[in-house]
């Protein structure tokens, strides 16, 4: 799985009990669904929630949206149940929360096999060893859980997330070192759109895939923010055109808007392109 081949922009939580949630998230434009049996789900209702989700998941109509199951971890009274169910209501990927270390990976997929593995990345811990973490066969995704990092740091909900910033960049570096998708934390207040906006904007800046969300009102703007701009696209055009005339004339460097391209640039520029691309054939789907 990369993220050009299918796009993260948007990885909507759903929880597993919710079954008008369900229903509504056959109809909405989220790159990924997040089925939750782990927080989203109170203890009493985790086997009712499990049963539930597997009849959803088992009805099918989720379309190109990716299909990731969030289990409960493997030291709970439910989470080896729900590692078997997931595989069997055929989840695309297997979300683990509060992943420490390759060994629980390894634990995980004893039991799944071959179903892609995605690491919840949040807690002190889980950021220290992010390298490793990456670099597990399985894996193909890294999730940041900023709610539950916050918690074990001792600190503050910021605008500018400043006591974020050493782990989430931990993560970006671990995910980007192995070629892993990496998708950042939800933004809480579910109906303030300029505070997502913003903290989208940041994320998407420091490098991530996309973000995690936890209402449908949130789709629009991760969605937006995390697709190439109009601007972005016609200026990925014209670098890759530059650069190709400027290499027929045998110079290795061309120069657009005052800027040069060199051969790195229109990598990204070509990047920038495929990524288009498959968001708009998406939404053509
Ligand atoms: C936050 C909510 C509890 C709000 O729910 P509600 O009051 O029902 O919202 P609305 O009335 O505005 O809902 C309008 C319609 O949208 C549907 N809906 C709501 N949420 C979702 C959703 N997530 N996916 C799909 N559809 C959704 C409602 O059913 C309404 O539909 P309709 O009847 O047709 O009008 C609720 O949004 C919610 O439960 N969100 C998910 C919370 C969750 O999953 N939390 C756990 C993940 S966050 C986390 O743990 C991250 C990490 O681990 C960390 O540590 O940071
Ligand atoms: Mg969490």
């Amino acid at each position: 799985m990369d993220s050009h081949a299918r796009p993260y922009r948007s990885m909507l939580y759903i929880p597993g009990s919710k079954v008008r949630a369900l229903e509504k998230a056959r109809g909405l434009p989220a790159d990924a669904i997040i089925f939750d049996l782990e927080d989203a789900v109170a203890p009493a209702e985790k086997v009712r929630a499990r049963e539930t989700l597997a009849a959803a998941l088992g009805e099918g109509g989720y379309g190109p949206r990716a299909r990731i199951v969030r289990i409960n971890g493997l030291d709970t009274d439910w989470g080896e149940e729900d590692a078997r169910a997931a595989v069997a209501m055929g989840a695309e990927g297997i979300l683990l929360p509060k992943v420490e270390s390759a060994a629980m990976l390894d634990d995980l997929a004893r039991i799944t096999g071959e179903v892609p593995l995605w690491a919840m990345m949040e807690t002190p811990l889980g950021m220290l060893h992010a390298e490793e973490i990456a670099a597990h066969p399985r894996l193909a995704g890294l999730v940041m859980g900023t709610n539950d990092l916050a918690k074990d740091l001792g600190a503050r909900f910021r605008p500018d997330r400043m006591p974020m910033l050493g782990g989430l960049s931990l993560c970006l570096l671990a995910a980007r070192a192995h070629g892993r998708i990496i998708v950042d934390g939800v933004y809480n207040a579910f109906k303030d759109e300029h505070g997502l906006r913003a903290e989208a904007e940041q994320g998407r800046d420091m490098g991530f895939d996309g973000k995690t969300l936890i209402h449908p009102a949130q789709l629009d703007v991760a969605n937006t923010v995390f697709a190439p701009t109009q601007e972005e696209v016609d200026l990925a055009r014209r670098q890759i055109a530059a650069f190709e005339e400027a290499q027929a004339a045998g110079e290795g460097v061309a120069v657009v808007d005052g800027r040069i391209v060199e051969n790195l640039h229109v990598a990204t520029a070509r990047e920038t392109l495929a990524k288009s691309a498959v968001i708009e054939a998406l939404a053509t789907e």
